[in-house]
This record gives structure tokens, sequence and C-alpha cells, in this order.
């Protein structure tokens, strides 16, 4: 039984004429196909095989066929022909022919199962018919000459060229084995189907079936190739579309535009802005920097009156101060103000990876701006490219870019109509050079608001919200020492959105205590399950503070006590000064102290030494910051004079010890202070902690009253 082991790849040929032919015979008898037809004749149309010999043969690889499988062929013969090859013998030549282990229909259009489904369509009975012995037939059936070919990609470049062409050309230049393809080729257009067939003796009946079968087979082939070549169309050209939006992307890429602005010049860098919407009205408590930055506006509403009289302005002025004070705020009110263009420019802009990028964008920056004098160009974070020009692996090209706004600075004349302005939160770091006559000459300083700025602020952005009558704005400021404007408008906003989720109506003093506690402490722990035990030792030591609070002449008044657990705390009394406070008295210091004190103490009066906790260990770290302070820093020790002590590292021991003991008298002193206090006061200290786990959190107002032994009205 001929097999064909996987190792064997011979080819399987065929005379092209044989499959051409098929298409261009009339399908006169197509229909009259029959079982029982083929079935009685089949026998007789085997006929004995012979040597192939000479005769011109196609590799039907080249025609896109050579991929059939054996059974596929089979199959389709057999579905064609029914009975066709049924019991016939098989040829030895066959193992030495040039039979493909792949089917010539699979090769050309990679789908296995067409015949699968030619078969379906015909209700054939299957048999095992081999490969053989249909190659058998096909190959010794007589073909005649046929003009036109099935294509297949492979075949393209050679239907270019002319058949005598490919033939001239295969003789002189081809490879041998190119040479024996085409010869093959050229050889397949002397036969016909036809002829072959005659000289078989195949049955009228049965050619003209077969022939069918073929033209089918190759129109469904055709079909599914146009197919094939249009979803590979459509696949290039999605791909040529992915291809441009990733050149596009790459272009938009930071990295590469950056390059790409380096090389042609074209970075601008900036966009003026207009503003005329921000202006000195929007920029609270920070008087005195208003006042000195309007001469600014002076001058840019009208460069020339102060040229009149030989008068220099600054070319540029340092904004100095903290973050989140205003800065970027009023360089923007003062292009407002004057109605001349705002460019704004962030100083880590220009810090750059690749040499001259920073320098180029600085450049370009300064002839925009020129070109729309008067104008204010605003470098936020002018540390970031105005540092001192120190080498450093992380700024390489830094240098470069300063010496580039240093012979901007230069490069025009004062009264020019250029108004420079810079922000940064640290002067000390900025080059020298930058800061000498001619360049940043001028300094301003915006310090965080004092209580009146702050309550100018907490205004401002009260306005912008819905708020009670009640509200007190000066009462947060007195709260909210050392916060910026940004600060303040964030503490505004968050109120108003406590309101919102709680579903009131407006804001009220409740939502902003609540929203700056929260920005000081952290949030509200609510979900914290604190058992009674631990809460009442919470009352009492809150009480404790505000109990000495209260009853120590210089301390600061009392704004609130809870023991509603936020952030890291159990619970806290916040103190509110009644001024912000530029200096600090020996009894303040001590009051502060004692104050701190108090929750140990009251620990320890009511609970008992054994019972004391670790809650007191925050106030022990202030109570003795303060007393290292009024020792070392302070000149507040009459044994240790008038003298600081910055490094008590290196000093002498005995200085040290003596250090050490000052401190511990001024603690000691001050424990028994508050102890003296709150046995003094027992009453309303138990009476406060009562309240406390009553009502969880008192203001000032009830402070007083429950103090006073009156009742507290129920809430
Ligand atoms: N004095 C102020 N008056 C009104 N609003 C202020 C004030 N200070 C800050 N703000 C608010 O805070 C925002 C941030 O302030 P701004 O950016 O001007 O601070 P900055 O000093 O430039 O900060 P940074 O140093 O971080 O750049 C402002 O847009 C403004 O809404
Ligand atoms: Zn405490």
């Amino acid at each position: 039984m001929f097999s064909l082991s996987s190792t064997v790849q011979p080819q399987v040929t065929v005379p092209l004429s044989h499959l051409i032919n098929a298409f261009h015979s009339p399908k006169t008898t197509s229909i009259s196909v029959s079982a029982s037809a083929s079935q009685n004749q089949h026998r007789d149309v085997v006929p004995e095989h012979e040597a192939p010999g000479n005769e011109p043969v196609l590799n039907l690889r080249d025609l896109g066929l050579s991929e059939l499988k054996i059974g596929q062929i089979d199959q389709l013969v057999d579905s064609l022909l029914p009975g066709f090859c049924e019991g016939k013998s098989v040829s030895s030549h066959w193992h030495t022919s040039h039979v493909s282990a792949q089917s010539f229909f699979e090769n050309k259009y990679g789908y296995l199962d067409m015949f699968t489904t030619l078969r379906s369509s015909c209700l054939y009975r299957q048999h095992s018919r081999t490969l053989k012995s249909i190659c058998s037939d096909l190959q010794y059936w007589p073909v005649f000459i046929q003009s036109r070919g099935f294509k297949t990609l492979k075949s393209r470049t050679r239907r270019l060229q002319s058949t005598s062409e490919r033939l001239a050309e295969t003789q002189h230049i081809a490879p041998s084995f190119v040479k024996g393809f085409l010869l093959r080729d050229r050889g397949s257009d002397v036969e016909s189907l036809d002829k072959l067939m005659k000289t078989k003796n195949i049955p009228e009946a049965h050619q003209d079936a077969f022939k069918t079968g073929f033209a089918e087979g190759f129109l469904k082939a055709q079909a599914l190739m146009q197919k094939t070549n249009d979803s590979l169309r459509r696949t290039r050209l999605i791909l040529f579309v992915l291809l441009l939006f990733g050149i596009y992307g790459l272009l938009k890429n930071p990295f590469l535009s950056v390059r790409f602005r380096t090389t042609t010049g074209l970075d601008s860098a900036v966009d003026p802005v207009q503003m005329k919407n921000v202006t000195f009205e929007h920029v609270k408590g920070v008087e005195e920097a208003k006042q000195e930055l309007q001469e600014v506006v002076e001058f840019l509403k009208n460069p020339q009156k102060f040229t009149v009289l030989g008068g220099k302005l600054p070319k540029g002025i340092l904004l100095v101060g903290p973050p989140g004070t205003g800065k970027t705020l009023l360089a923007r009110a003062v292009a407002g103000e004057a109605d001349v263009p705002f460019y704004y420019a962030s100083g880590s802009e220009f810090d750059e990876m690749f040499v001259g990028v920073g320098a180029s964008r600085i450049r370009n920056l300064f002839r925009e701006a020129k070109a729309n004098a008067p104008c204010v160009i605003f470098i936020d974070e002018l540390d970031s490219v105005g540092g001192k020009r120190i080498e450093s692996p992380m700024h390489p090209y830094s240098r470069q870019t300063i010496n580039q706004l240093l012979a901007e600075m230069d490069g025009f004349k004062p009264n020019e109509g250029v108004i420079i302005i810079g922000a940064t939160n640290f002067p000390e770091a900025l080059d020298n050079a930058l800061i000498r006559p001619g360049r940043f000459d001028m300094q301003v300083t915006v310090p965080r608001p004092d209580v009146k700025g702050r309550t100018e602020i907490l205004k401002w952005y009260l306005n912008k919200i819905k708020f009670d009558q009640s509200v007190d704005p000066e009462i947060i400021a007195r709260g909210t020492v050392g916060f910026s404007g940004a600060e303040l408008e964030n503490l505004v906003n968050q109120a108003a959105l406590k309101a919102a989720v709680d579903g009131k109506e407006m804001v009220t003093m409740k939502e902003l205590e609540f929203s700056k506690d929260k920005i000081l402490m952290g949030p509200e722990r609510r979900s914290v399950e604190i058992d009674n035990k631990n809460k009442t030792i919470t009352a009492y030591h809150e009480s404790g503070h505000a109990i000495i609070a209260y009853y120590t002449k210089d301390a600061m008044p009392i704004n609130k006590a809870t023991i509603m657990p936020r952030g890291p705390t159990l619970g806290h009394v916040s103190l509110l000064p009644e001024n912000d406070r530029w200096n600090e008295t020996r009894a303040q210091l001590l009051a502060q102290m004692d104050v701190s004190m108090g929750g140990r103490v009251a620990e320890e009066l009511i609970f008992g030494t054994d019972h004391i906790t670790t809650g007191a260990s925050s106030d022990f770290d202030n109570a003795t910051k303060i007393a290292k302070r009024m020792v070392t820093k302070f000149g507040m020790s009459e044994k240790l004079g008038v003298m600081t002590y910055s490094d008590t590292g290196k000093l002498s021991p005995e200085t040290q010890s003596a250090i050490e003991q000052e401190i511990r008298i001024l603690l000691r002193d001050s424990y028994e202070r508050a102890k003296h206090i709150l046995k003094t006061h027992a009453k309303e200290h138990k009476n406060l902690a009562e309240a406390l786990l009553t009502y969880e959190t008192l203001d000032a107002k009830e402070i007083q009253i429950v103090l006073e032994g009156k009742k507290l009205e129920v809430r």
C-alpha cells in the first residue's frame, strides 16, 4: 500500500492543461453524474500507468494546487467520480514519483476543508481511495495548450513576462532548478485534458463530471483567494494608519519634541495670558507687598512717565515667601492691574537633560515678551533655574541656562517695558549674580498672613460660598496661626464640602472648626471603638488641660475641648491666642508648660499612680521643649545666665548636667503647680469631664458654663 512519510517531500506534478482545460469544457453532462453510472464504469476508466517519460509537466505548487492532501484529492475525485478508483491496484512507480505530502489546494489556499464542504454537497458514499490512483490518472491524461492559467501570488511576477522572455531568461540566467520548473510549466501548454481523457478512454459522462468538479473547486478557491487578498489589503491599510498615528504620537512625545524644538528653534515655550480678571482685589492679607508692587503697575501702565525724569525701575522683582502665600497670584495681579500680557514660566521647565534646551527656551521667552512689551514675565520656582551654578550631574546644563537668563536680563534696557517677576521659597539658594542690581534687584517678601490677613482671606473665600451669619471668620483666623492663603482657601472649601455631605444648606462654625481640625490633626476617627474606661481617662485628661488653662492667668484662652479621636489623638483641647504672638513672656511660657502637665496630673489624681497612661508623652515633649529653650536660648534660667547654648553635645559635662538639672527643675515645678490647681478645682474638673463624656465636644462658651457650675442646655 502506498504511504507517504512525512520525511519524503516530493512534488505533485500534473500537466497544466489538465486543470486549465477543466474550466473550459462545457458542463453539458455534469448533472448526469450519478452514483450508479459511475459505479458501473469506474473500473474501466482506471488506466494502467506508464512511467511519465518526457512529458512536460507543470508543478502544481506553482499553480497553487500542490498542497492538496492525499485524502482531499481522494475525496474530490471520489465525489466527482464515485467509484472511479475503487479496487484500483497500486502501482509501484508512485514510490518514486513527484507526489507531495501536501495537496495542491491546501498549498494555495491554506484551506483544508474545502473538499469536505464540496463532498458534503454531494451525497456520495465515501470510500477509501488513495491519492496515488487519482494522481496517476491525472498525470497521464493528455492536455492541450491553454494560455490563461490559474494565478498564484508566487507566479505573479513571472506572469508579467511573456512566455518567450521567460524561456530566454531561464536558459541564460536562471539556476537549473528554476529552469526545470519553468520548462515544465511551458511544456504543459502543449497538452489537453480532452486528449488525455480520450487516450485513456474515460467515459464521456465521467469526463464532464470530472471537469465540472474541478471547475467548481477552482472557482471556490478563486473566491477564497479574493477574500484573502481583500483582508490582506485591509490589514495593510490599518497597519499604515497605525504607523502614521505612531509617528505622530512619537513626535508629540516631549522627549522627542524637545529635540525637535531645539533643532528647529520653533520652541516658543510660552503663551501670554491676559490677566485682566486678576487684580490686587483678589490678593488678601499681603498689603505691604501690594503697596510695593503698585509702582511697578504704574510703570507698566505708562513707561514713558518714568523715563522722563531719568529714573530707572528694576528689571526684575523677586517675590520671596513660603508656598501658597499668593506669589503667583500677586504677579498675575500686577499684569492684571496694568492690563498687559502675562508670560508664565516655571523654573523647572528650563531644566532640561539636553544641552542648550533650557537656554533656548529662555531666549524664546524673552524674544516673545520683548515683541509684546509692556508685559510681565513670571518665572515661578526661580531657584530651580537660577540656583547657584554648581556642577551637578542632575542638572548638567544649568550653568548655560542661568547664563542665558543673565544675558537676557542684561540685554534689554530698563525702560523697555518688560518686567520680570521671579518667585522663590529659598532666596538663599539663588545665584548671587541673579540678585545683584540690574537683575532681580527688588525683593518683595510675601509672608504668611497674620490674624488680620487670615480674617480677610477667610472672608474673601467665605463670600464665595453660602455661610451662616453666625460664622465669625476671626475666630477661625485666630485658630489658624501659620496657615497660608492657599491653606485657608482649602479650609473654607472643605467646610463647604462637609456641609454638603451633611445635607446642610449653609456652612456654619461647626463645619469650619471641623475642617480646621481635620487639616491640623487629621480626619476624625468615628469608627474607632473606644471602651468606656479609656473614654473616661481621656475625658479627665483633657479636662485636666482645660482646667489649668482656665485657671492660669497667662495661659491662652480655651477654644474647644473634645474626646473625639482624630488622627493619632484620642482627644484634644485647643487654645486660641487673642492675637498672633510676636513675643512670649516667661509667664506665658510657664503657663504653656503647666497646661501641658494638666493631662498627666489629672490621670494621677483621679486614677492613682498605678493607672497613669502613655497618653501624656506628647504633652511632656511639648513642656520639655519649652523648658529647654528657656534655659539654652532665652536666658531665662538664673543659674545658667543669659547665655545661649546652641550645640549642647559639645558642651562640657558639667554645663550639660547643669542644663539638664535646670530643665528638670522647671518641669517639676510646673507639674506641682498643675497639681495644685487641679486639687483646688477638683469639683470643676469632675463636672467638665462628665460633660465631655456626655457631649464629646465642648466649645469655649460651654466650657465656661460648666466651670461656672451652671447646667448645659440639652443639645
Ligand atoms: N493672599 C491670598 N489671597 C487670596 N488668595 C490666596 C492668597 N494666597 C494664596 N491664595 C490662594 O492660594 C492659591 C495658591 O497661591 P499661589 O499659587 O499664588 O501661591 P504661591 O505663593 O505662588 O505658591 P508656590 O510658592 O507654591 O508657587 C491661589 O490661587 C489663591 O487661590
Ligand atoms: Zn494631653
